[in-house]
C-alpha cells in the first residue's frame, strides 16, 4: 500500500480530534513537565467521538509499559492538605474547637472537596491553578438532574442520588459552620468565607468523585498518630488522591493496570508534624498498563466496578450492552410480595435466611437470579419439604439458578417491576433530553430487557 493511501486509511478510521493545541492543555503539559512528570512519549490528549476527552497513543503500547509517573508533590493527596498552613487556619483559628466538635464527622472525600473549593477560590495564587483550569466545568451525574425529572427516575438511581445528597448536605453544613466561626484575620480566608457556595462545593465534590485514584500512603507517612491534625475530622481512610494527567485516562471494563509508589529508602513513616514539600519530590506515583494498545487508539484504565448504575451515578457515563447490569430487589420488598401471595415466612426460615446472608444482594441479571436470590427462594419453597435438604441444595456445586419452579414464585413481582419501569420511561419520554437523562433512560431500558428476558424464560 502506498504512503498516501495508508495515511488516508488511518485518517478515515480516526474517531478522535487532537486537543493538545488548546490553551489550557498547552499550559497543563508544560506545567507538568516543568514539575517532573514523566510521561510515556507516545501519549497525547485527544477528544474521542465516543468517550470525550481522553488519552491517545500514537505508537503501539505493550503490556507492562509505564504510562506515566508523577512526583508525589504534583498530586493532591492527604499530605497536600496537611501541609497547607493557610487551610489549617480555617479550623484552628476558630471560636469552636473544630477538631473536637467535628471529630470523625466527615469523609476524607468531603475534606478533599472542601480543600479543592479553597484552592479553586484562590485562583492563580496556588500552584494548582493550571491543573484546576484543565478540569471539566460540570459533571453529567444524575445528582444534577432537576427535581421534577428525578421523580420518574428509577428507584436504584434515586437511592444513590439521595445518599450523595445526604453526604454533601451534611458535610457542607459542617464546613459552613466552621467558616462562620473562623476568627482568622487572613484576608484570603475572610474572602473565602464570603464566596463558599453549595454550587462550588458540589463541583468540587464531583471532581473528587469522578477523578480520584487509589493511593495508599500509609507506609510513607504515619497516619496513626493524628492528634491535633485535620485528620481527626475524618471518619474513614485517606487513600484517595487527585493525579493531574493520569486523571485524563478514560475507563474500560477490559483494561487492567497497576499503580506503584516508588519510595527512596529513607522516607518511611514520616510523622505528620515533619511533612515537607521537598521530602516528596523523590517519591513517584507510577501507573503501568497490562494491556496492549494499537497506534492511534485510546488508552484506557479500569476504575473498578463497571455496572452502569455505578458508572452513571458516580462517573456520569454509560456503557452500552453491559452484561454486568442487574435489577435489584430488597428483602422487605420480596417479603411483602410473598405476603400478598399468602406465603408467610416462619421465624425459623427468617433465621436461616439471615444466618446464610440470603437477605442481601437479591437481584436479577441477564443470566437470571443472583445466587442469594436463588437461595432465598429455595428456602421459601423447600424449607419444610422433608425430602429436600435446603442447606445442601444451596451449597451444592450443581446449583442451578434457572429453576423455573422458583422463577414462577416471583414472576408477578418481576412483572410489576417491569410495568413500573416502563411507566416511568413513558413519563420521561415527554421530558427534554440531556446527556444525564439519556444515561438514566438507557439504564432503565436495560432493566426492561433484563426483566423481560427473565419473564420469558
Ligand atoms: C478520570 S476522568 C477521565 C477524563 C475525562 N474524560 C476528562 O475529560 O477530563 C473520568 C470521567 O471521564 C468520563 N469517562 C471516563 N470513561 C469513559 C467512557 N468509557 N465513556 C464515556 N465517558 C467516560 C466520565 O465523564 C468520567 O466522569
Amino acid at each position: 500500500m502506498g504512503r498516501t493511501r495508508r495515511k488516508r486509511n488511518i485518517r478515515k478510521a480516526r474517531d478522535f480530534c487532537a486537543c493538545d493545541d488548546k490553551e489550557e492543555i498547552i499550559q497543563l503539559n508544560s506545567w507538568l513537565s516543568e514539575n517532573g512528570m514523566g510521561c510515556n512519549d507516545k501519549l497525547f490528549l485527544a477528544v474521542f467521538d465516543e468517550t470525550g476527552r481522553g488519552v491517545l497513543t500514537k505508537r503501539k503500547i505493550r503490556s507492562g509499559e509505564e504510562l506515566m509517573n508523577l512526583p508525589l508533590n504534583l498530586t493532591i493527596n492527604v499530605t497536600t492538605i496537611l501541609m497547607d498552613k493557610l487551610f489549617d487556619k480555617i479550623f484552628l483559628e476558630n471560636s469552636k474547637r473544630c477538631l473536637v466538635e467535628y471529630k470523625q464527622s466527615v469523609s476524607f472525600q468531603s475534606l478533599m472537596a472542601f480543600y479543592l473549593a479553597f484552592i479553586k477560590f484562590q485562583s492563580g495564587k496556588t500552584k494548582w491553578h493550571i491543573y484546576l483550569e484543565s478540569l471539566p466545568k460540570e459533571y453529567s451525574v444524575p445528582y444534577f438532574l432537576p427535581n421534577e425529572v428525578k421523580q420518574n427516575i428509577d428507584s436504584d438511581i434515586l437511592t444513590v442520588i439521595l445518599k450523595q445528597k445526604n453526604i454533601i448536605d451534611s458535610s457542607y453544613s459542617i464546613f459552613e459552620n466552621i467558616l462562620m466561626n473562623n476568627v482568622s484575620k487572613d484576608s484570603t480566608i475572610q474572602d473565602f468565607k464570603k464566596s463558599f457556595t453549595m454550587a462550588g462545593y458540589e463541583w468540587a465534590y464531583f471532581t473528587v468523585n469522578t477523578r480520584c485514584v487509589f493511593m495508599d500512603l500509609s507506609k510513607v507517612i504515619d497516619l496513626k498518630n493524628i492528634e491535633n491534625s485535620l485528620l481527626t475530622l475524618i471518619s474513614d481512610n485517606t487513600n484517595i488522591s487527585l493525579c493531574p494527567y493520569l486523571d485524563m485516562i478514560n475507563h474500560s471494563p477490559n483494561a487492567r493496570n497497576e499503580t506503584k509508589l516508588l519510595v527512596s529508602k529513607n522516607i518511611e513513616n514520616v510523622s505528620i508534624s515533619s511533612l515537607s514539600e521537598d521530602l516528596f519530590s523523590d517519591v513517584q506515583f507510577s501507573i503501568y498498563t497490562k494491556n496492549d494498545f494499537d497506534p492511534y487508539t485510546q488508552v484506557f484504565i479500569c476504575y473498578g466496578d463497571s455496572h452502569n448504575l455505578k458508572l452513571i451515578t458516580e462517573y456520569g457515563f454509560f456503557l452500552p450492552a453491559n452484561d454486568l447490569d442487574y435489577v435489584s430487589f430488597t428483602f422487605e420488598e420480596v417479603v411483602l410480595f410473598l405476603k400478598t401471595k399468602a406465603i408467610k415466612l416462619s421465624q425459623d426460615q427468617i433465621s436461616f435466611i439471615n444466618n446464610h446472608g440470603l437477605c442481601k444482594d437479591l437481584y436479577i441479571d441477564c443470566k437470571g437470579l443472583s445466587y442469594n436470590f436463588y437461595g432465598l427462594l429455595l428456602v421459601v419453597k423447600y424449607y419444610y419439604d422433608q425430602s429436600t435438604d435446603v442447606s445442601r441444595l444451596i451449597y451444592s456445586a450443581a446449583i442451578c439458578s434457572n429453576d423455573n419452579n422458583l422463577n414462577i414464585i416471583i414472576a408477578p413481582m418481576v412483572r410489576d417491576k417491569l410495568e413500573s419501569v416502563k411507566e416511568s420511561l413513558n413519563k420521561l419520554s415527554n421530558v427534554n433530553k440531556c446527556v444525564i437523562l439519556n444515561n438514566c433512560v438507557e439504564l432503565m431500558c436495560q432493566y426492561v430487557r433484563i426483566l423481560e428476558k427473565f419473564i420469558k424464560c
